[in-house]
């Protein structure tokens, strides 16, 4: 499972938790302007929007998971087995694969209203990368520096674009089910509740937090999408970067999977390998990794974006204590 969201805060955050059991060798990739972005069935680009994000390069070619570009607007894909479906190729369409649907996007479109107008005409067209990374079944969120977002699945019906007015996203089921379900969390508060299950009786408060009482908290993609919309829509903003940024990685660790509690095989468990998250205004990159969640971060260097060359830096997983004499 996976959980992604765009906090704003100042300025906007956007990112994701890679829930799973196996890595793929995932790291921090910037695709300068002028890396040649070929595709199966579009024109190349050869120069476009710079992107950072978490990426595994193989045959020289960065697959992404979720990144931004230099504009600020940023893109992940979340797993959506099930309702996925993708199309063979149409003629009167823009086929793009899904392994090339973040680079088409954040190549070249600066925000959320771009990538509409843009998506209108695509079609998610059903090629392998190669026969050892075949197609993942993936819905995305796309997200602006201005805090907007989007949701994209492609599934039997064709290739549906939901506005997000919460800016979180998880995995199935499909998005408008998701959104629906939190009706049913609508009385979920910061606030103490007030009895209206029986009014005039007497019931104590005995706790601290009873309007969170109904809160759910399992490892689902539903318990997820709502408590990570609750956490996320009563977050505060801090003054500066540092604050936002801490805020930020408290509301994706509040639905992080410990090792242990998601077996997906026997003895096998799915848990947050990494989480991450750009500032779509700097495009400072930040991570975390479940071996060490101190907060690392690669800075966008303006003077290496003229080129042609992918640029790599492998995630820092040893974790660092912070000893005090
Ligand atoms: C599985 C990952 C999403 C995490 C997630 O939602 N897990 C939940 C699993 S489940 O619901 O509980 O079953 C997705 C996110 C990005 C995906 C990767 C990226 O799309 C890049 C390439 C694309 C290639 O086609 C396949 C390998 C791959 C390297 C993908 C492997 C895998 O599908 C990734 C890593």
């Amino acid at each position: 499972m996976c959980t992604s969201i765009i906090y704003t805060a100042g300025d906007s955050y956007f990112g994701r938790n890679l829930d799973l059991e196996i890595s793929f060798g995932e790291e921090v990739v910037v695709t300068p302007r002028d890396y040649e972005f070929k595709f199966r069935k579009m024109k190349s680009l050869s120069h476009h929007y710079a992107i950072t994000g978490m990426a595994t390069v193989q045959d020289g070619y960065p697959l992404y998971f979720d990144g931004a570009n230099e504009e600020g607007l940023g893109m992940a894909g979340l797993n959506f087995d099930g309702p996925c479906h993708y199309f063979p190729e149409d003629s009167e369409k823009d086929n793009v694969t899904p392994f090339e649907f973040i680079p088409y996007v954040l190549g070249q479109c600066k925000n959320v209203s771009e990538a509409k107008e843009m998506i209108k005409n695509l079609n998610l067209v059903n090629i392998n990368f190669s026969e050892k990374f075949p197609l993942s079944p993936l819905h995305w969120l796309i997200a602006d520096k201005s805090g907007d977002s989007i949701v994209v699945e492609s599934t039997k019906k064709g290739l549906n674009v939901y506005d997000n007015p919460v800016g979180v996203l998880t995995n199935n089921p499909e998005f408008p089910q998701q959104l629906n379900n939190l009706s049913n969390y609508q009385s979920v508060s910061p606030a103490q509740p007030t009895n209206t299950i029986a009014p005039g009786a007497k019931l104590e408060l005995y706790s601290r937090g009873l309007g969170t009482h109904m809160l759910p908290g399992g490892m689902d993609s539903e318990s997820r999408f709502v408590k990570e919309t609750f956490t996320k829509m009563h977050a505060p903003k801090g003054k500066d970067e540092l604050e936002n940024i801490t805020n930020y990685f408290h509301l994706l660790h509040a639905v992080e999977q410990q090792k242990g509690l998601d077996e997906v095989a026997p003895n096998t468990f799915e848990y947050t390998i990494y989480s991450d998250g750009v500032d779509l205004t700097t495009g400072t990159f930040y991570y975390t990794t479940y071996e060490n969640n101190q907060i690392n971060a690669v800075k966008l260097d303006q003077s290496k974006l003229d080129s042609s060359e992918l640029l790599t830096y492998p995630l820092q997983t040893k974790q660092t204590i912070h000893y005090q004499a």
